[in-house]
C-alpha cells in the first residue's frame, strides 16, 4: 500500500518572519492530529534551508519533513549558483523536487539532465520528486500521453530500478498556478498511464513509485483527487503559501 505523501512548494516566496509563522502555524495544527499513514514536506527556497529545518526539528512531528526544490546533476565543482544534493543532505532535506515545469521552461533543463539530479537526489539518501507533464497546446492536440511517456521514458533509460525510490509528480502545465485544476478522472488517466508504463518496465516498480499531482490543488478539490486509485498525494504550489489552505489539504 502506498502511503499518500502531500508537499508543498513555496517556490520563490518567502520570508524569515512569515517562513516562521508558517512552519508554527502547521505544526501546531498537525499536533492536534493528522489522517494516519500519511507524509508531509514543505520545498523551501534555498536561502531558507537551514532556517525551516530547526523550526521543523523544533516541532518534532516524525510525519513532516523538509524538501528542495532543485539540486545540481553534479557532485561537486565550478558550478556557481547551483547546489549539490550532498549540501541538501546536510540541511535536513528529504526530499528534492527535480525536472520541475518552471526549471524546464526557464532553465531549459532537459530530461536526461533532470534523471542525472535525481541520481545524485538518491545517491545522497533523500527523495527526488521527478516532474512531468504535458503543454496545454499538446493535451490539445492530442498527444498528451505520447509527451508525459517520452519524459518518463528517459527517466526510465537512466534511472532503471532505482525509480522505485522516487516519487513522481504529474503536474499538466495547464493547470499550474492557473486555477484550472485536471478533473479528478483526468488526472487519475494520466496517472494510470503513467503507471502501466512503469509496469512495462518492472512491475514492482510501477507498484511502489507514488505518483503525487500538481496543478491548482485545493483545499476544496484535494479529497475527490486524493481519492483516486492512482493518485499517491499532491505537490502544492499556490495553495501551499497559506498555512491554513495547506493544513485543509493535508487533513482532505
Ligand atoms: O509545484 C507545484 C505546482 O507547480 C503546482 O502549482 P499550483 O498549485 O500553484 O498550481
Amino acid at each position: 500500500m502506498r502511503p499518500l505523501i502531500i508537499i508543498g512548494n513555496w517556490k520563490m516566496h518567502g520570508n524569515l518572519a512569515s517562513n516562521s509563522d508558517w512552519v508554527k502555524t502547521v505544526c501546531r495544527g498537525m499536533e492536534q492530529g493528522m489522517p494516519a499513514g500519511r507524509q508531509y514536506a514543505v520545498c523551501v527556497p534555498s536561502p531558507y534551508l537551514a532556517q525551516c529545518d530547526a523550526l521543523i526539528k523544533d516541532c518534532s512531528l516524525a510525519f513532516l519533513s523538509l524538501g528542495a526544490q532543485d539540486a545540481s546533476a553534479f557532485a561537486a565543482g565550478a558550478y556557481t549558483g547551483d547546489v549539490a544534493a550532498s549540501m541538501l543532505k546536510e540541511l535536513g532535506c528529504a526530499y528534492v523536487i527535480v525536472g520541475h515545469s518552471e526549471r524546464r521552461q526557464f532553465h531549459y533543463e532537459t530530461d536526461e539532465q533532470i534523471a542525472e539530479k535525481a541520481l545524485q537526489v538518491l545517491d545522497n539518501g533523500m527523495t527526488p520528486v521527478i516532474c512531468v507533464g504535458e503543454s496545454a497546446d499538446e493535451r490539445n492536440s492530442g498527444r498528451e500521453v505520447e509527451v508525459v511517456r517520452s519524459q518518463i521514458a528517459r527517466q526510465v533509460a537512466v534511472l532503471q530500478d532505482r525509480l522505485a525510490d522516487c516519487l513522481i509528480a504529474y503536474e499538466p502545465l495547464w493547470a499550474i498556478g492557473t486555477g484550472k485544476v485536471a478533473s479528478a478522472q483526468v488526472a487519475q488517466d494520466m496517472h494510470r498511464a503513467i503507471r502501466l508504463q512503469l509496469a512495462e518496465f518492472n512491475e514492482d516498480v510501477a507498484s511502489h513509485v507514488g505518483i503525487l499531482y500538481g496543478g491548482s490543488v485545493k483545499p476544496d478539490n484535494a479529497v475527490e483527487l486524493f481519492a483516486m486509485p492512482d493518485i499517491d498525494g499532491g505537490l502544492i504550489g499556490g495553495a501551499s503559501l497559506n498555512s491554513q489552505d495547506f493544513l485543509a489539504i493535508c487533513q482532505a
